[in-house]
């Protein structure tokens, strides 16, 4: 479709369900931060350091991945810090077009300088507010939520659960376990989601990256997860037969039975080695098969990428066209966190028109 150029998908309506706070922040303001915090950086520049930071992500390793964020938590130990960097998150997703986002962290990261996790949530939310309010003043809107990730090699999530649970009138609609994968299976958190579910609270979990169908099936079946963090190897339940046709296993099945979302990251999954190229990510297939796809950035620091850079990759892998980028949009507002008449609001007063503007 030669009118899709990047301008164009830029000025698409998009909505963010997977995007890590400590995961995108600008290199110059780690820069700064750093300069202040007396925390040492691998590059000098702005420029330099965001090169690093994709570079040293490209490792094929979740483990590795991972490791490049020591150096943006270092720099969000302070209540003014974390919500200069929340605000700046907001910044920058309306400027590529985004209309709703559910940004996620981990509170319990966040402590080294003094703060308590309640002071944690209340820093970012006070951005994301700010964020939210200087958009509004440049006549645009977004609408940006928190999700409280607990680490998964840790054992904080039953409070990071209520944490959320506690904040869920004030800003936090869900709640996520985020990590090394491989030997940390989600049922080791079994107390949290089972509380979770007893407050009739939102979550979903990191499943399906790093490690295949059991974490899946564990985070589905055992824990309840809303969501899928990823879910990109429920292809490994998917066969081609020789026709060309496809064969879902049992869970494959259920996934696009119950219509779970997946919260498909194609660039990082590069990145973390879950797929060599875009041309061959599973999310061609998987929305052929129309399961519940929706794109997101993951980290859009250590990826190099944004929703506009996401979405273009698969436009050219795939030659989707506007069609394709509502299905993907309106698919991750229906599996958001929010309210469903908040939701709807959206779908219909915002995503809607935005793309009938745009196919003028
Ligand atoms: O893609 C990911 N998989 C697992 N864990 C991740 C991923 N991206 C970021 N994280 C971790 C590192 C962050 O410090 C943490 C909270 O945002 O979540
Ligand atoms: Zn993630």
């Amino acid at each position: 479709m030669g009118e899709l150029t990047r301008e164009v998908i830029r000025s698409a309506p998009k909505v963010l369900l997977h995007d890590h706070l400590d995961g995108g922040l600008r290199p110059a303001t780690i820069v700064e931060l750093a300069a202040e915090a007396g925390h040492a950086l691998p590059a000098g520049d702005a420029e330099a350091l965001g090169q690093w930071f994709t570079d040293a992500a490209d490792s094929g390793s979740l483990e590795r991945y991972l490791e490049t964020f020591q150096h943006t938590v270092a720099v969000m130990q302070t209540a003014e810090n974390l919500q200069r960097v929340a605000r700046e998150a907001v910044e920058d997703l309306a400027a590529d077009g985004v209309v709703y986002a559910e940004i996620r962290y981990a509170p319990e990261q966040h402590l080294e300088g003094g703060l308590t996790l309640e002071e944690v949530v209340n820093a970012v939310q006070a951005g994301f507010d700010e964020g939210e309010a200087l958009v509004a003043d440049s006549g645009r809107t977004i609408v940006v939520r928190q999700l409280l990730t607990a680490m998964r090699h840790q054992a904080n999530s039953r409070q990071i659960a209520e944490l959320a649970v506690a904040h869920r009138d004030t800003g936090a609609v869900g709640f996520d376990i985020a990590g090394a994968e491989a030997g940390y299976p989600p049922t080791r958190h079994l107390d949290a989601f089972e509380y979770l579910q007893r407050e009739n609270a939102h979550f979903t979990i990191h499943a399906g990256e790093a490690f295949g169908l059991p974490s899946i099936w564990e985070a589905l079946q055992w824990c309840g997860a809303d969501r899928l963090g990823h879910g990109v190897r429920i292809v490994d339940d998917i066969t081609i037969d020789l026709d060309g046709s496809a064969r879902l296993g049992r869970l494959a099945a259920y996934v696009r039975d119950k219509r779970i979302p997946l919260e498909l990251c194609p660039h990082s999954n590069i990145q973390t080695g879950a797929a060599a190229s875009i041309a061959e990510h599973p999310i061609g297939l998987l929305t052929k098969l129309r399961f519940r796809v929706t794109v997101n950035t993951d980290n859009r620091l250590m990826s190099g990428t944004s929703m506009t850079h996401e979405l273009a990759a698969l436009v050219d892998a795939f030659g989707w066209g506007l069609d394709d980028l509502q299905w993907v949009t309106v698919n991750a507002m229906k599996s958001a966190f929010l309210g469903f008449e908040h939701r709807l609001q959206i779908i219909n007063e915002v995503i809607k028109p935005g793309y009938a503007a745009l196919r003028g």
